[in-house]
Order: structure tokens, then sequence, then C-alpha cells
């Protein structure tokens, strides 16, 4: 069934397990996920960024909206296992207000790079109009900076969030559920040394504000779609992630929905370099596109498992 976010992540909450928000831009990657979902009998978490709304609509978000609210409604209504769509990185109010009015689950509204006052008011004007037509909204403290090697710079300090505002934000906003900036980036490129989140400033956030949390860019760039995609010519030197374990024991500080796009992107383009460089002769685009969309299925399943959400559907 098609639900609300917020009920996904309450029970992750209270039952201290993790459920993967999934970025999408077209078909093939909603349908990899709702596969992963069922055969893990798992809950999933589909989320498209603003980009993704106007690349879907041809420029017109408001279509946009609406045409990925009827197709994930549509799968969710299809199969045995809780599904919600989600705005992710939420910036331009008219998109927040189309994705809201054409029946998004969860809008995430995303002013976590002006000073914090600006935020709390930016939050709680979205928290007011979702609340008000039953929607559940995410929002961001601090800003995504890679803790580079163990030297926590100056700089890099300021960015992390502080657990103190995290407190006083939940209260002043009523937001339903919040993204603590803890040493993640977005991408491929990660960390240039040890991947290391600051779990320490995770659990105060956590234990005061009660919050379900959110851990962005937390894509691992698994080694083997790594290497499998250079073996197809990709060029992806550098690219590092957060490992698996390090996912899991965020998990155990209090992370409850973790948002994966990167993962998915690499898994599907390395299987279809693959697949093209075996297939020279194939022009069938629901043939060329099986195999990475199965490599999706399989990439989601594992994290799907990872985080503990495997069988909670
Ligand atoms: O945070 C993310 C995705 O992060 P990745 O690039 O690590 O997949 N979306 O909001
Ligand atoms: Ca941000
Ligand atoms: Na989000
Ligand atoms: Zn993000």
């Amino acid at each position: 069934p098609y639900v609300n976010t917020k009920e996904i992540l309450e029970r992750a909450n209270k039952e201290f397990y993790a459920v993967p928000a999934l970025n999408i831009n077209n078909l093939e990657f909603l349908q990899a996920i709702i596969d992963a979902g069922v055969e893990e009998h798992s809950p999933v978490i589909i989320e498209t960024s603003e980009g993704a709304i106007k690349y879907a609509g041809n420029g017109d978000i408001k279509l946009g909206a609406k045409l990925f609210v009827s197709m994930v409604e549509s799968y969710a209504r299809n199969v045995d296992i809780p599904v919600s769509l989600h705005v992710d990185h939420g910036k331009n109010f008219k998109i927040i207000m189309a994705a809201i009015q054409a029946g998004y689950s969860s809008v995430m509204i995303d002013a976590s790079e002006f000073p914090f006052e600006k935020n709390v008011a930016e939050t709680k004007k979205i928290v007011e109009i979702a609340h008000s037509l039953g929607v559940s909204v995410e929002a961001e403290l601090g800003r995504l900076v890679g803790i580079e090697d163990n030297v926590a710079v100056e700089s890099h300090e300021a960015a992390l969030v502080d657990p103190d505002e995290a407190k006083l934000f939940a209260e002043e906003t009523g937001v339903d559920f919040l993204a603590p900036a803890i040493g993640t980036s977005h991408g491929a490129f990660k960390f240039k040394g040890e991947a290391r989140l600051d779990f320490a400033r995770l659990k105060k956030v956590k234990d005061l504000t009660g919050l379900p949390l959110v851990l962005h860019g937390a894509s691992s760039v698994p080694e083997d779609i790594k290497k499998l995609a250079e073996t197809y010519g990709a060029d992806f030197k550098g690219a590092k992630g957060v490992p698996g374990e390090i996912l899991a024991e965020s998990v155990k500080f209090g992370i409850n929905k973790v948002n994966t796009d990167t993962d998915l992107r690499m898994a599907f383009i390395a299987s279809l370099r693959e697949f093209l460089s075996k297939n020279p002769g194939e022009f069938d685009p629901r043939k060329y596109f099986k195999t990475p969309k199965e490599l999706v299925k399989n990439v989601i399943r594992e994290r799907l498992r990872l985080l503990g959400c495997s069988n909670k559907a």
C-alpha cells in the first residue's frame, strides 16, 4: 500500500532499524526498488529531487509531480509492502507545493544553507502547510561536508550539526524527521582518507530530539560495482563511499532513513556498460535495461538487509 513516510519511520524509530530512501528519475529505477522491497518483504521510501520532478515533467513541475505520484501510488497499490513518496532536498516553494498538492507522502525542506533562524522560519512555514494536508516533513541541520581523514578542520566542525540547536529546531518547527550533518557528503567521492562519521554527535541529536533521523550522502560505492563499471570503460578513480559497517553502526546511534542515490546510479551504469559491450546488436530498451535493473534491485536488497528492514513490511 501507498503510505505516509512518517508511518514507516515511526516504526523504524521504535524498533531501531533504518529504511533506505531511494532516489529515482525514471521508471526503471522505480521498478527495481519495488521488486527489491517485495522480495525482501520490506518497506521502501521512494524519493525524487527537484531535478527529477523537472526531468519527468519535461520541464513542467506540476506534471512531473503528478506523474511520479501516479506511478508510485499505482505500483504501491499493487504490492503488500508499505511504499511512500518523498521530495528530496526541496528548496523551491513552488515545487514543494506542487508535490504536496499532487499527493506526495512527505517533503524535505532543505534550508540548511541559511543561518539557524531562517532555517527554522522556512521549515516552520512548510510544516504548517504540509501538516494541514497530512503530509510529513524532513529538514536538515548543518552542511554536508566530508570530515577529511581524522582532522576535523575548524570549518568542518562549524558545518556539522550542533546537537543543542537540533533540540531547539525540533521544538520550534514541529518537523517530523531530521537530517543532522555528521560528516557525509553527496556523490561518489565522499572521503579522501578514512571514512568517518561523528557518532558521538549523532547520539546526542538522537537523545535530545527523539526524532527519526536521516543520513544523507549514505551511498557505499561498493568495490565490486566500481570494478565492474571500470572493467567496461568507466572512469571512477577515487570514488569512495560510506562502508556498510559504518552504515550499520549509524543505525545503532539513531539513523532511520538512509538516502541512497549514487549506489543505484553506479550499479545501473556498470551493468549497462557490461550488457552493451556484450550485446552489440541489441536495441530493445526492455532488454538492455533488464540486467541493469536486476543489479540495482540486488544492491537494494543487500542494503535492506544491512539496515535491518527486511521482513519489516
Ligand atoms: O543524500 C542523498 C544521496 O546521497 P548519495 O549521493 O550518497 O547516494 N540524497 O538526498
Ligand atoms: Ca543541505
Ligand atoms: Na530527503
Ligand atoms: Zn541528500
